[in-house]
Parts: structure tokens; C-alpha cells; sequence
């Protein structure tokens, strides 16, 4: 069992550098998905109003038999509930599904930039945070001009970013400018949904190390600070996905490995 290890964030909470996504992870599969990777050594649980699971994730947590304080729990807020009071009426909701006290990370899911409601989204989100009901606030899918916005116009800075990253979608800008503000970066779809594991550098590397694709992406993505939340709903899979902390990727492969952006 490898429990990953903590990264420290903006404000000083802790996150684990490498957690387990929820999306796509059916209700029903939800109970024997968590407690595996709780088996596996995972503390951190990704999900989001949208993905239609929070009770079940609450209900898995407090089952688990883990101190609260030893598990970090992420959900985040959905486009259509943009604005100051939706965004407090919407955080009740999953507050209430997931039943586990403060929330440890709640993120805006999308800028929705259309809609122009991200700054009091970010307010709502604020307040949350004062009144102790979070313990980190953040946001997924913005671009640089969306967190300037956020950093002009508002008090708190995001703890993070969450944004499609992987080998082949480094975001080397972003990332860049998430490191001028102290923002975290968080990969989503880091496995890239899987699509590309056969991919002859990933394999020849993963062979190299004697790792599986799977393992060397995820590596790649720890070695440059980046947390992770991969998804599977298949046990061997939910552990193969945790067994990345025992080798390190060579300065040469990691050069490889850049290459790969597209
Ligand atoms: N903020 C946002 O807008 C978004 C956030 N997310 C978050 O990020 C998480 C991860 O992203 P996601 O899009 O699910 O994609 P991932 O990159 O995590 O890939 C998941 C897919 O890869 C497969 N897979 C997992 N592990 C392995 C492995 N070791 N070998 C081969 N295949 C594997 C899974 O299959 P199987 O389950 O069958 O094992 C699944 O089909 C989501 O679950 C969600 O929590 C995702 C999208 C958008
Ligand atoms: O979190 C999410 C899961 O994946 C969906 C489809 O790609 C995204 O739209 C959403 O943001």
C-alpha cells in the first residue's frame, strides 16, 4: 500500500499529490470503488455535483472507517448554478449529499465565461470559506485571463486550478502562471481517459522502467509537481494507478517526454 504523499497549498491545507477521480464512476459502483482505494492507499476523492455520486462518495468516507481529517474530499460547483445565492444553494446540496462536515476543496467546475457570474461564483465561494464550511477554495477549467480576473477583483486566491493536463496537453503557460500566484496545478484526465497509453514513447519508457504506460504518465505528471486524479472504476487498476512512488524518471526521459505535447 503507498499512501501519496501531501502537497502543501496556498493557504496551507494539505492535498494529496495524487487522488482518485469520480466522474463516470456509476452510484452503484461508487461503495466498493472507494474502499479499494482507500485499500490502496488513496486519501483524496474528486468529485463534483455534476457527476451525480456525492451521497454515495459521503457514504463510502464515513464507512471507511478513516478519521475524517485523514481523507480530503473535493466536489465542485456546476454551470448552472453560477451566481452568489445558486452558488450557496448549490454548495448546501452537496454539503448535505456528502454528509461529512467542512468540505476540503470546493471548486467552480467552469469559468463559463458567457454567462459573466464566475466573480460572485468566486464571492459565494469566499463566504463558504470565512464561515469555515471549506477548508480551500479553487477553480477548474480557467484560463489565464479568467484567474487574473479573480486575483484583480477579489480577495482569495485560488488553492488550485484543475484543468485537462497530460503528456499530450502540458499547459506550459498556465502552469507558468500558476506558479508566479502560488496556484496549484491539478491534472483532470491525466491518463488522457486512457486513449493514448499505447503510444510507442509512453511504452518504451514504461518497458524501461519496468512500469505500465499508466504508471510512467502518472509519474510524469508527480516529478513536476503536478496533483493528479486519475479515474478508474476497475480494482487492479484503482492500485495499479498508486504503485508510482517507487521509481524516478531520468532528466533525459522526461526531455522525451515533452515532446509529446501537442
Ligand atoms: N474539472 C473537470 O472539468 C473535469 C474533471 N475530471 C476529473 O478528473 C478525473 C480523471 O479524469 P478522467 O476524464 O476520468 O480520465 P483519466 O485520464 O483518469 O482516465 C480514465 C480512463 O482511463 C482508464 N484507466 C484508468 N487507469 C488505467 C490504467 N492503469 N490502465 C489503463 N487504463 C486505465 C479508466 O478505465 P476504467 O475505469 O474502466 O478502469 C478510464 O476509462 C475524473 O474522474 C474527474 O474526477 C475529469 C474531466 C473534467
Ligand atoms: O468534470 C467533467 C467530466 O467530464 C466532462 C466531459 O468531458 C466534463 O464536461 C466535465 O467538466
Amino acid at each position: 500500500m503507498a499512501v501519496p504523499p501531501l502537497l502543501t497549498l496556498n493557504n496551507s491545507v494539505t492535498i494529496p499529490q495524487l487522488g482518485l477521480g469520480m466522474y463516470q464512476v456509476r452510484p452503484d459502483q461508487v461503495a466498493k470503488v472507494v474502499a479499494t482505494a482507500f485499500e490502496a492507499g488513496y486519501r483524496s476523492i474528486d468529485t463534483a455535483a455534476m457527476y451525480g455520486n456525492e451521497a454515495e462518495v459521503g457514504t463510502a468516507v464515513r464507512e471507511s472507517g478513516l478519521p475524517r481529517e485523514d481523507v480530503f474530499v473535493t466536489t465542485k460547483v456546476w454551470n448552472t448554478d453560477h451566481g452568489y445565492d445558486n452558488t450557496l444553494r448549490a454548495f448546501d446540496r452537496s454539503a448535505e449529499a456528502l454528509g461529512l462536515g467542512p468540505v476540503d476543496l470546493y471548486l467552480i467546475h467552469w469559468p463559463k465565461p458567457e454567462l459573466d457570474r464566475y466573480v460572485e461564483t468566486w464571492r459565494a465561494l469566499e463566504l463558504l470559506l470565512n464561515e469555515g464550511r471549506v477548508r480551500a477554495i479553487g477553480v477548474s477549467n480557467f484560463g489565464i485571463d479568467h484567474l487574473r480576473r479573480l486575483l484583480d477583483e477579489t480577495d482569495v486566491v485560488p488553492v488550485v486550478n484543475q484543468v485537462e493536463l497530460h503528456p499530450w496537453q502540458q499547459q506550459a503557460p498556465l502552469r507558468e502562471f500558476h506558479a508566479e500566484h502560488g496556484i496549484a496545478t491539478e491534472a483532470w484526465s491525466p491518463l488522457a481517459r486512457g486513449r493514448n497509453l499505447n503510444d510507442q514513447v509512453i511504452t518504451a519508457l514504461a518497458a524501461k522502467y519496468g512500469k505500465t504506460p499508466a504508471q510512467l504518465v502518472l509519474r510524469w505528471h508527480l516529478q513536476q509537481g503536478i496533483i493528479a486524479i486519475p479515474k478508474s472504476a476497475t480494482p487492479s487498476r484503482i492500485r495499479e494507478n498508486t504503485e508510482v512512488f517507487d521509481f524516478e524518471l531520468a532528466e533525459d526521459d522526461l526531455l522525451a517526454l515533452a515532446e509529446l505535447d501537442s
